[in-house]
């Protein structure tokens, strides 16, 4: 059950669902014969159901034992199990930091002391990550303890609290066409399944099933989060369709990956599919499957660092306007991953996603940039053994500002690519299941539906969301961010956020606006003008040097007016003056402001 709790007569709570009626707002855009921007306010009126049954959630990872799959894994036991460990710095604790759905707030709304910033997950009932159950496949037969080891990620006393909780997980066999991946992987290929494309297809669904009947988990959601392959031709059919991807598996077609196979057999079982690396596992044939077997799917490589980074940099130059001329973003890694984009094909995908990523900054202001003008844009990546998964990231940004001015940023961003990754993970999985419970439909019609089974929601998570053909790919962190909160948000019947605090910036409240305190505070305070603003008291005094006075705004309207618990509960009334004791402390504000 969500911890949040909304109070309107468009929001419905039963046992089995919450139902909100949600006007959503939206301005068409046209223009005109003169060139005129003709902005259109328009309203559709949504009703969101989101079952309230949370259900047990096996999370199957392509790729388990490695440094993302063997942490994730790890990551959730130390925390259902509460292990601390001990460092160089201290006792450690357990934590999700980096997910959005276990350490990140929102902001709900404006109570008596201010704005109020709650869990996200607080908003809806999600599934949390200490009762994921996990399982998979690795084409390396390693144990997932021994493979922790092998990732060198996490500190040795918590690696061997964990052991004896994780050296009887066993990756299933997997499928391996050394062509789609670096050579220097060949070593670690001793799990590999045999057979034809059809027989390889059969066997992962057969694991599908396998899993979700032995776990006895009541959904099943697959990531890949195994080596980045090359891109596959995309080719008429080939893989332009449904059937003909199908037809090709059947043909034992060389050109389908082993990614591509997972997301069929994954779709074909009713399970989402979720593509944690860059390359085009999603060809034209798996997304129409997706889409008509209404089976959630969502990509490609996880947004973790580098590049997180940079659409939030590229973000504020542009949003600033500011021009992005020149991204240089270097970085050097010595971990498997890094091994294996050390292969120009494979490194190829990654260029590719990690390059995609400041378009639609760019292309959102032709103030800076002409039709077409892109900023230089060059990513580099290298494979240094030394620095194991401690990805050191190095960027220049150079920007052309007023007046032939230049600015030039550089950053160093030391990224624990896994400790990154693995949170996000966590949260393409949870927003996944969650997507899965929720239901809409438009006005009064009777038919219920679901999300597109292109998941853009998860854009926040990836370096190339993948959208549904033809709609915007957004990449702004901030803007992707805010998408998220305010779906939740729509689903509970609240407004979208907009960070415009009015209430804090008008000359009067309207009545409608005000709480208690503010109603019994701005009325009497301003009325004195002492400068007392709002922001003083629902800051609190101390900050201002008012150490003996108490910070709880309500106790200080009341002594700033002797008011008593009524008054301060009571609409705004006259203002009275400020109690001799108090006389000298105007003074103080005085000289404060
Ligand atoms: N911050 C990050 O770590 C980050 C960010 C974005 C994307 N990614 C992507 O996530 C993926 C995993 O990263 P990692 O650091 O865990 O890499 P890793 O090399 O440590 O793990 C990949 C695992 O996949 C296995 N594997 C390879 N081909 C397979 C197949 N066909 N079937 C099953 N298993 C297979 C390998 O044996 C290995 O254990 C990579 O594609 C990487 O590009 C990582
Ligand atoms: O997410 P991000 O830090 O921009 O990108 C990362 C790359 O910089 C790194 O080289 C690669 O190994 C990781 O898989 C990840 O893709």
């Amino acid at each position: 059950m969500a911890k949040v709790h909304v109070n309107s007569d468009k929001v419905k709570y039963t046992s089995e669902f919450i139902e909100a009626k949600y006007d959503y707002m939206t301005t068409g855009v046209e223009v005109d014969k003169d060139g005129r921007y003709i902005a259109t306010p328009q309203t559709t009126h949504f009703t969101f159901k989101t079952e309230q049954k949370v259900p047990t959630l096996g999370v199957m990872l392509v790729g388990w034992g490695g440094n993302n799959g063997t942490t994730v894994t790890a990551a959730t036991l130390a925390n259902k199990c509460n292990l601390s460990w001990h460092t160089k710095e201290g006792l450690q604790q357990p934590n999700y930091y980096g997910s959005i759905t276990h350490a990140a707030t929102i902001a709900l709304g404006n109570g008596p002391a201010g704005e109020v910033f709650v869990p996200m997950r607080d908003l809806l009932p999600m599934v949390h990550a200490n009762d994921i159950v996990f399982d998979g496949w690795d084409i390396s037969s390693m144990n997932i303890a021994d493979a922790m080891k092998r990732a060198t990620v996490l500190d040795y006393n918590l690696q061997e609290q964990l052991r004896p909780l994780m050296k009887d997980m066993k990756p299933r066999p997997s499928i391996y066409f050394p062509d789609f991946i670096a050579a220097n992987q060949e070593s670690r290929a001793d799990n590999v399944l045999q057979g034809t494309k059809q027989e390889l297809l059969n066997k992962i669904r057969q694991d599908i099933r396998d899993f979700r009947k032995s776990s006895g988990v009541d959904k099943v959601i697959i990531l890949w989060t195994a080596n980045t392959e090359r891109f596959s031709e995309v080719r008429e059919g080939l893989n332009d369709t449904a059937e003909n991807l199908l037809n090709s598996i059947r043909k034992n077609e060389c050109e389908v990956s082993p990614s591509t196979i997972f997301a069929v057999a994954s779709i074909q079982e009713g399970v989402a599919y979720i593509n944690g690396s860059p390359q085009n596992t999603f060809v034209p044939g798996c997304i129409e499957l997706a889409e008509k077997k209404k089976v959630f799917i969502g990509g490609d490589d996880f947004k973790s660092g580098q590049t997180k980074l940079k659409s939030v940099l590229v973000d504020f130059l542009v949003g600033a306007g500011l021009k992005p001329t020149s991204i240089v973003s270097y970085n050097h890694l010595g971990n498997n991953d890094g091994m294996n984009l050390s292969a120009p094909k494979t490194f190829r995908s990654k260029e590719i996603s990690k390059s995609n990523v400041v378009d639609d900054m760019v292309a959102s202001n032709s103030i800076l940039y002409a039709e077409g003008e892109k900023p230089d844009h060059c990513v580099v990546i290298k494979y240094v053994p030394y620095v194991g998964d401690s990805k050191r990231a190095m960027d220049e940004y150079t920007s052309e500002i007023m007046m032939g001015g230049r600015n030039t940023l550089v950053v160093h961003n030391t990224c624990e690519d896994s400790l990154l990754a693995s949170p996000i993970i966590l949260d393409l999985v949870i927003l996944t299941e969650l997507c899965q419970r929720i239901q809409y439909r438009v006005e009064s019609e009777p038919t219920w539906h679901s999300f597109h089974p292109v998941l853009s929601i998860l854009s926040f998570l990836t370096k190339a969301p993948l959208v549904p053909s033809g709609t915007p790919v957004v990449n702004a962190l901030s803007r992707q961010r805010t998408c998220i909160e305010n779906i939740l948000r729509a689903c509970v019947g609240l407004a979208p956020t907009n960070h415009m605090l009015l209430e804090y910036k008008m000359e009067t409240i309207p009545e409608s606006l005000c709480t208690d305190v503010q109603k019994s505070v701005e009325g009497k305070v301003n009325g004195v003008n002492n400068g007392l603003g709002k922001g003083h008291l629902l800051n609190g005094f101390h900050k201002n040097g008012f150490n003996d006075v108490e910070v709880d705004p309500k106790k200080v309207a009341q002594k700033l007016n002797g008011l008593t618990d009524g008054h301060l509960n009571g609409a705004c009334n006259g203002v009275k003056d400020i109690p001799a004791d108090l006389e000298d402390d105007r003074e103080i504000v005085e000289m404060q402001r």
